[in-house]
């Protein structure tokens, strides 16, 4: 029988997100909060008989060579083939794509973490955590944090992390129905990219009290993103009403942190038919490593 493995790739919030600088080479130096959420893809993982990788389900608008999960797996495959001169099976991939594309929410990138954490198991590769994170790094920002799988505080272009505690409460997500191009975004004349430095210390005790619900910081892509989509904006105003609603990464998503399931629900059941909403519980760790 051939071996399976069904894995959820879960999202991400930036609770708050700052822009303080740009290095040599273009990318932008960020502070963040990541934080996980319990709303994820779902990855399907098949071994072959040959050696070859396949992604077996059709994602719109991404090619199979540029899919993050394809192009992941192919380096931890050629990893282990030089590691230990071996070459591991291959694999069928399926994907239940739930979380939007351009949304900020990470969902090519933490399928990506997924896929190297399943196949770096299904295959007995024996990467280290921190193996794992230095790989994933150059396809994408994100994937070191999905790996490291703990609510992060995170520097650099995202790759420094330290683990915090974020607040235990529920989330209500709108998707404005737009999506929303990281470049784009970073390359705009309207970005301010000099935000003071905040220290990791005044993030925690923000959240010390685990039900504080006001956001720490802001999120300096929101602005831009604004301006080049309305509905962000819109979104941002509509939820806003509720609490301290902000934007996720680049966005387009837009999210408010709320003390209970009972309060998001007398929320959602609001929320314009335009968008689409929906909640979520705040995640201390990642399914894979719990
Ligand atoms: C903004 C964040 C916040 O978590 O997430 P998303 O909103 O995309 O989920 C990330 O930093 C997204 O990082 P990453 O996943 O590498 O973004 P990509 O789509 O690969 O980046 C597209 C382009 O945006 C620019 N870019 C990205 C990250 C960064 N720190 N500085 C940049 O200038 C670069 O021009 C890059 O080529
Ligand atoms: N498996 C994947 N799932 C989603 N997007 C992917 C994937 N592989 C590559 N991409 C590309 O990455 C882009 C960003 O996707 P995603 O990570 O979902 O959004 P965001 O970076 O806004 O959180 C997509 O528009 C798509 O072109």
């Amino acid at each position: 029988m051939r071996q399976l493995l069904d894995c959820p790739a879960p999202a991400k919030l930036n609770l708050f997100l700052h822009v303080t600088g740009r290095r040599a080479d273009g990318y932008h130096l960020l502070q963040t909060a990541f934080q996980l959420i319990d709303r994820s893809d779902l990855l399907h993982f098949t071994l072959r008989d040959d050696d070859a990788i396949c992604r077996v389900t059709d994602v719109p608008g991404v090619p199979e060579e540029s899919d993050l999960i394809v192009r992941a797996a192919r380096l931890l495959q050629a990893e282990v083939i030089r590691r230990t001169g071996r070459t591991p099976p291959g694999v069928d991939i399926a994907i239940d794509k739930i979380l939007p594309m351009g949304g900020g929410l990470g969902g090519g990138s933490s399928d990506a973490a997924t896929t190297l954490m399943a196949l770096n198991t299904l295959w007995q590769g024996g990467l280290s955590q921190q193996e794992l994170m230095d790989m994933g790094l150059p396809l994408g920002a994100d994937i070191p944090f999905f790996l490291f799988g703990r609510t992060a505080f995170a520097e650099g272009v995202g790759e420094a992390l330290h683990e915090v505690d974020g607040p235990d409460c529920w989330y209500l997500v709108i998707e404005p129905g737009v999506s929303v191009p990281t470049a784009k975004i970073f390359s705009s004349e309207h970005l301010t990219r000099d935000t003071p430095l905040v220290i990791m210390a005044d993030f925690s005790r923000h959240y010390a009290k685990r039900s504080q619900l006001g956001g720490f910081g802001k999120n300096d892509l929101q602005q831009v993103a604004s301006r080049l989509f309305p509905p962000v904006a819109e979104a941002v105003e509509w939820l806003g009403a509720y609490g301290d609603a902000r934007m996720t990464g680049s966005g387009a998503c837009v999210f408010c942190a709320f003390d209970s399931e009972e309060q998001v629900d007398a929320v959602l059941a609001k929320v314009p038919a335009a968008w689409n909403g929906w909640k979520a519980k705040a995640l201390e760790r990642h399914p894979m490593l719990s």
